[in-house]
């Protein structure tokens, strides 16, 4: 482990992005700095606070006063927990109260809360008077290790997951890593699952960190700290490389063709939260390369154990649902927004940190896999 935090030291990830560049602020307490940050940001502007339900209940006090300590006026809109909110319903409701509270071009949207917060306000603000600027204030492991970064923005939609979207950079990331002492352990176990993404995806040695420290990461602290940070310099590094997904960032997708498929089957529902279709979506990602040969069956193993023993599902089995048959996901799958001219995207690997995109995948071979996987 390198770099460990100093306390009261923030760690700062610049996304290198042009005219769009912004920080991600990584840090114990920072919520009490939001204000003055916006306010050198963009003087003068008031800010529209969205958040859901229980985050308002635990966090939103916190921030309205360190808003109204920097002299800025701020507004809430309050929404139901849950994926269910990455609706169109929810969003026409988001919009709607932005435009009665009068939030102008000049004024801030502040994504206050977890993914789903962050991809419906992050959609709100760019399509509410066309396109607010938005901060995002992430308090789920999740969000602060992956979608409050690199800008998309989307809901849901009833063919499948976050088909209607856009992308649309926030101007700050604020990631006080205290948000975190509230989360329930099912959350922090699915945030956990797109941490070890990083790891699968290109850092074979910090995938090696987390089989040797995620007790630590559970527990927080510097590891905690540690691992957030090497996220996002990564999630960084690839964004400002490939903003728009033409190449190398569909390898954040890792594990998500099949993750969505099996998040949409189960109807967006708490049944299987996102990390934990990640999870199970990597395994399957990691034994599908192994069943045609790119990599040792044992590799495929390692990467079951280490989800395994920190508590995520590996197996379809592991989630308890009357699963649709093969033929089923393979049409929800054919909903992925990698798929170029009908043909599917699959991120498969040669190896733990060897991840990469490919088109070359025999879709009657996928069918046959997942008919395995689902038996
Ligand atoms: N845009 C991207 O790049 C990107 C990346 C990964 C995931 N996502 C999306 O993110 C969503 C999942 O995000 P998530 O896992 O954060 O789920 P979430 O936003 O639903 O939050 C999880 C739950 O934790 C609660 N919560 C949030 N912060 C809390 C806190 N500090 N203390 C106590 N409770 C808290 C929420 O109320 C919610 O019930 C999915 O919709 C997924 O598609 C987007
Ligand atoms: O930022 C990205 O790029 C990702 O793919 C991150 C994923 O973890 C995230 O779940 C994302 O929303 C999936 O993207 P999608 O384009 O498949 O909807
Ligand atoms: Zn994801």
């Amino acid at each position: 482990m390198n770099a460990p935090t100093r306390p009261g030291e923030p760690i700062v990830v610049d996304v290198a992005l042009g005219e769009r560049a912004y920080d991600i602020v990584i840090g114990r307490g920072l919520v009490a700095t939001l204000g003055p940050r916006l306010a050198a940001l963009k003087p003068g502007a008031k800010a529209a606070i969205v958040c859901d339900v229980t985050v308002a209940a635990l966090h939103l006090a916190a921030i309205e006063a360190a808003l109204a300590a920097a002299g800025i006026a701020s507004t809430r809109v309050i929404v139901a927990a849950g994926e269910g909110s990455k609706s169109f319903a929810t969003l026409e409701r988001v919009c709607d109260e932005l435009l009665a509270a009068k939030i102008e071009r000049g004024d801030l949207v502040v994504a206050l809360g977890g993914g789903v917060v962050g991809d419906l306000s992050g959609f709100a603000a760019a399509v509410t008077r066309r396109g607010l600027d938005y901060v995002q204030v992430p308090t789920t492991l999740l969000a602060q290790v992956d979608s409050s970064v690199g800008g998309k923005t989307a809901i849901n939609s009833r063919l499948g997951k976050n088909l209607v979207g856009a992308f649309h950079q926030p101007i700050l990331v604020l990631a006080d890593t205290s948000l975190l002492d509230t989360l329930p352990p099912r959350e922090f176990r699915a945030g956990y699952a797109e941490v070890a993404k990083y790891g699968l995806l290109g850092d074979a040695g910090f995938f090696a960190w987390l089989e040797a420290n995620a007790r630590d990461v559970f527990a927080g602290g510097p590891a905690r700290e540690h691992a957030i940070a090497t996220c996002c310099r990564m999630k960084a590094a690839i964004v400002a490389r490939d903003e728009r997904e033409t190449g190398d960032r569909a390898l954040l997708n890792l594990g998500h063709t099949f993750g969505h498929a099996f998040e949409a089957a189960a109807g967006f529902s708490a049944k299987l939260l996102h990390g934990e279709a990640v999870s199970l979506g990597m395994v399957l990602a990691f034994r599908y390369s192994a069943r045609i040969g790119l990599l040792p069956k044992t590799e495929a193993e390692r990467v079951e154990q280490h989800l395994a023993d920190v508590g995520l599902p590996t197996r379809v089995k592991d989630v308890p649902f009357r699963w649709p048959d093969a033929d089923r996901m393979m049409d929800l799958m054919a909903q992925d927004k990698k798929v170029s001219r009908g043909r599917m995207t699959f991120i498969l690997a040669r190896g733990i940190g060897e991840a990469f995109v490919t088109r070359d995948v025999d879709p009657n071979d996928i069918r046959a896999f997942v008919a395995s996987q689902l038996a």
